[in-house]
């Protein structure tokens, strides 16, 4: 298959040794590092803000790919990029004018995504894939890691690589939520770019976080 990037979620890491977790994967060969920021608000669970991920930037210089699951989302751009955000990712519903939300992003230095929920058309992305460098699409309902993927998903993927190389977009594709080796397939035979794996990377401890990513990443096949 063709090769994805993988974006490990640190929300399956051990939080007590945050920092050698981000270390760890960085060393086991991940291409980014996904950071689930929750408000128990928009999603019914809390994790981590701002200070964290200024604390985790010094161990690993890779992509620190930032996921919002908070509302209202404007208010937090700018302290997410301030803290060592490269990308960051919001829900269109978790705002009221998106499209400011992701000029606020750019000008904030930032890459700017799109998350769209398993609920969430494809078709919300008419006049956003100008202003967008990533859509994320969640295989998963947000809030939790360790979720069973939602295969209907697959179709969504497809239906937005269509949209991308119609269009001639410069946007990559990730994919979020249940995302196995074997799920991993099938999303980059849909037309994903990006795996998003929590459970699936950090399953077995250190010893394993190469071995795991490796198979996400379809090496060897
Ligand atoms: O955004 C998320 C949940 O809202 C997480 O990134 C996602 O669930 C990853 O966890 P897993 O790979 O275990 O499903
Ligand atoms: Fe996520």
């Amino acid at each position: 298959m063709a090769r994805p990037l993988i974006s490990p979620s640190i929300l399956s890491a051990d939080f007590a040794r945050l920092g050698e977790e981000v270390r760890a994967i960085d060393e086991a060969g991940c291409d980014w590092i996904h950071v689930d920021v929750m408000d128990g608000h928009y999603v019914p669970n809390i994790t981590i803000g701002p200070d964290v991920v200024k604390a985790l930037r010094p161990y690993s210089a890779k992509t620190f790919d930032v996921h919002l699951m908070v509302s209202p989302v404007d208010a937090w751009i700018e302290p997410f990029a301030q803290a060592g955000a490269d990308m960051i990712t919001v829900h269109p519903e978790a705002g009221a004018h998106v499209h400011r939300t992701v000029q606020a992003i750019r000008n904030a230095g930032c890459k700017a995504g799109i998350s769209l929920n398993p609920g969430t058309p494809a078709k919300m992305l008419d006049y956003l894939l100008e202003e967008i460098d990533l859509v994320l699409v969640m295989s998963v309902n947000p809030g939790f890691g360790g979720q069973s993927f939602i295969a209907s998903q697959l179709r969504k993927i497809a239906a937005i690589r269509s949209m991308i190389d119609k269009g001639g977009h410069d946007v990559l594709i990730e994919v979020d939520g249940g995302v196995t080796p074997e799920t991993a397939r099938l999303c980059v035979d849909a037309g994903a770019d990006v795996l998003v794996a929590g459970s699936a990377t950090f399953k077995g401890g250190p010893d394993h976080y190469a071995r795991n990513i490796a198979a996400l990443r379809g090496d060897g096949e």
